[in-house]
């Protein structure tokens, strides 16, 4: 075994490699969180979604800002498509809550009890642990001193997310996706649900037959771990080094699937453009991205517009 220098570096490393090949990874939050905190928080979000339709659509998006609060099933859509998936969404609060300025309102909890206290303790624990996994993602970016706090000037007040998402299973003959194609993740225990669009494999896969073409390849839970996703603002970042990786979810089976994505964000006004290191490195690494330059964006207003889209037209204000 190295020594703590030696083990940061070997773990920026791996974080690199897989950030630059799939987009994904795997992280292991043992040492950070207790398997009984996540069991609770599974059972929890059953427990909510359990309840009569009425008392659930009580919580709907729509009494808020349309963007926290209860989606029900068929609500969501996804690149046009319906989602067969339904849904707990919260953001980080705000001062003046205004619920009719786009995610500028309340968050609505459950009356579930114990809900709040044990969703509030995982945020905290989500927060610190976005914190770390951004500076193990930046380790392996050579940034500058002065990049390096610039990202962290720019999460510091993080715009945070939490969707709490139950999933029933989709008949066995059914065509169709429960959230389609398009960050920290915990699910249960499902295998086969979720599923990640390789658009070319890495050059070390032995898999000969896929070689060069693309495939979604399943991302079956690991006990003790969450799976990271390289989203937008990371992928603009790094100028492209860092993909936004299309991922699906197709649940079939018998059970009813919970998952609880926490998106560590960047702050709502924050100016998000690529770091002028990793320009030079992109063009000296990533061939595609030759000459092409990300554009910047101002968080907040990629948010919005991110939530007008995923609404049916019917249902609110802002479509
Ligand atoms: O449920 C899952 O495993 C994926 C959810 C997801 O991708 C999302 O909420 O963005
Ligand atoms: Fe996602």
């Amino acid at each position: 075994m190295g020594s703590t220098e030696q083990a940061r570096k070997e773990t920026a490393q791996a974080i690199r490699e897989a950030c630059i090949n799939y987009g994904f990874f795997y992280l292991d939050i043992s040492s950070h969180v207790d398997a009984i905190e996540t069991e609770e928080l599974v059972r929890l979000a059953r427990e909510f979604f359990v309840l009569p339709q009425e008392e659930k659509d009580r919580l709907s998006l729509r009494n808020e800002d349309h963007a926290r609060g209860y989606s029900r099933l068929g609500q969501s859509i996804t690149a046009g498509k319906v989602d067969k998936h339904e849904e707990l969404d919260f953001f980080r609060p705000v001062e003046n809550p205004d619920k009719t300025k786009v995610c500028w309102g309340n968050n609505q909890w459950p009356t579930v009890e114990g809900f709040w206290d044990k969703y509030k303790i995982w945020i905290e624990k989500m927060k610190v642990l976005g914190r770390v996994v951004m500076e193990a993602m930046a380790e392996g970016l050579g940034l500058t001193a002065e990049e390096r706090e610039t990202l962290r000037s720019l999460v510091n007040g993080s715009f945070w997310a939490m969707g709490v998402i139950g999933y029933p299973p989709l008949p066995d003959d059914h065509d169709g996706i429960s959230f389609g194609s398009h960050k920290f993740l915990h699910t249960d225990s499902t295998p086969g649900a979720l599923q990640v669009y390789l658009h070319k494999l890495p050059n070390n896969d032995n898999n000969s037959e896929y070689a060069g073409k693309g495939q979604w390849i399943n991302v079956d839970p690991i006990p003790g771990c969450v799976v990271c996703n390289i989203a937008s603002m990371f992928e603009i970042w790094t100028n492209g080094l860092y993909k936004s990786t299309l991922h699906r979810v197709i649940h079939k089976g018998t059970n009813y699937r919970i998952s609880i994505p926490f998106f560590f964000e960047p702050n709502f006004n924050a100016l998000v453009e690529p770091l002028p290191s990793v320009i030079a490195l992109t063009e000296s690494i990533n061939e595609e991205q030759l000459g092409r330059t990300y554009e910047p964006v101002v968080y907040g207003e990629f948010l919005v517009k991110k939530v007008k889209n995923n609404f049916l037209p019917d249902i609110g204000k802002y479509a």
